[in-house]
């Protein structure tokens, strides 16, 4: 097996795939304490040869396997699209590479759990690039909503869209890569229910409108314990939209954009209580840089592996329940005792 992250050294990160958002999540990299990106690989050596020049990588490689042959690495970047994400995992994992893999964590839950079961097996860490539970905000968030502040929790509501985000050959409009909304944005709704819940639902509802024989929108309602209720809306096919609220007896936590932050602009989120009264939060923070130093540094990651284990498994059962056109059990087998991301 290759190192572990230390505070010693600096964490070496080979990247697959030259994506779009490879691009952000480098200069990411690149800009994090004890990390350096040591080598980049894609299916062409000169797509990985131009990448490699355009951000001041030293290799270049082609192909993935030959990444992962590799001992300047110590952990990848994985930022293929979807369907690939379990193969490449288990591949990385087998390697003794740690793991950051971009969201969804895989197409279904079947998947993710093999990813989850080789990264033990084989001793690595790994997490999903779910940039914003690292986001320090998050966990404020949450604290209110779990400290009382909104009263008793009752209903959950987010919509996550960008309007036809599409390029050529795009991954996002074909099943076999595992395209479509549900899984590509329905991950940021389904994991945000399950976030603030702090349970999987026992029973989901989806409704699609497809396009391409993917989901373009998807609608959905979730059913937890103790009458906690969720519904999201997802798409490609309205304008931008990150918000959420999380509405309890008392009061509301609300915020327009979680997913990650409007560019430019102070990070924030409110509180609307039943009098009208709004208080205003602030916090701004790097959360793909917090991201990054959590895969790299000694911290547990198990209540954010376990969260997209779970998230997984509620995709999987709104995709059944759209599939069949009614509601449908979640056979959540993640302990309901593992503990939340606090970080
Ligand atoms: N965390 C976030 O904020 C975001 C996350 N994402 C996630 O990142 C992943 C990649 O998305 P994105 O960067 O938009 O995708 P792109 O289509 O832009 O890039 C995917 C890359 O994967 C490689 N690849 C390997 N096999 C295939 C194939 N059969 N078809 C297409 N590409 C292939 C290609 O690199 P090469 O040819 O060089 O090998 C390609 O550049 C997805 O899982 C997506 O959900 C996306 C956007 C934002
Ligand atoms: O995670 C994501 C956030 O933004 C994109 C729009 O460009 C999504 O499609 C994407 O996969």
């Amino acid at each position: 097996m290759t190192a572990s992250p230390t505070d010693s050294a600096p964490t070496r990160f080979g990247v697959m795939g030259t994506g779009r958002i490879t691009r952000r999540l480098v200069a990411d990299l690149q800009s994090t304490d004890a990390v350096s990106v040591t080598a980049i690989a894609s299916r062409s050596q000169e797509r990985a040869d131009w990448f490699a020049s355009q951000y001041g990588i030293p290799a270049a490689v082609e192909g993935y396997q030959a990444l992962l042959d590799r001992d300047d690495i110590d952990a990848v970047y994985l930022s293929l699209p979807p369907s690939l994400h379990a193969d490449w995992c288990v591949r990385a994992a087998e390697a003794g590479k740690h793991i950051l893999c971009e969201k969804p964590l895989a197409t279904s839950a079947d998947q993710a759990n093999q990813i989850a079961q080789a990264c033990q097996r084989f001793g690595v860490r790994w997490l999903d690039a779910t940039g914003w539970l690292h986001h320090r905000r998050t966990a404020a968030m949450r604290a209110l909503a779990s400290g009382g502040r909104l009263g008793r929790l009752g209903h959950i509501t987010a919509a996550v869209s960008f309007y036809r985000p599409f390029q050529s050959g795009e991954h996002r409009l074909d099943p076999e890569l595992g395209g479509g909304c549900l899984l590509d944005l329905g991950w940021y709704t389904a994991g945000l229910a399950c976030y603030f819940a702090g349970r999987s639902p026992n029973r989901v509802f989806a409704d699609c409108i497809e396009e391409n024989g993917v989901p373009l929108r998807t609608n959905a309602m979730l059913w937890f314990d103790d009458d906690l209720t969720a519904s999201f809306s997802c798409g490609y096919d309205t304008a931008t939209r990150k918000w959420f609220e999380v509405a309890g007896s008392d009061a509301s936590v609300i915020c327009d954009d979680f997913t990650r932050p409007w560019a430019e602009r102070p990070t924030r989120f409110w509180v609307h209580d039943a009098n009208g009264e709004v208080q205003a939060h602030e916090s701004s923070d790097r959360q793909e840089q917090r991201m990054i130093q959590a895969l790299i540094g000694q911290q547990p990651l198990e209540a954010f592996n376990q969260l997209a284990l779970q998230t997984q498994t509620v995709l999987d059962a709104l995709a059944e329940s759209a599939r069949l056109r009614q509601p449908v059990p979640v056979h959540a087998d993640v302990s309901p005792d593992a503990p939340s991301p606090s970080c």
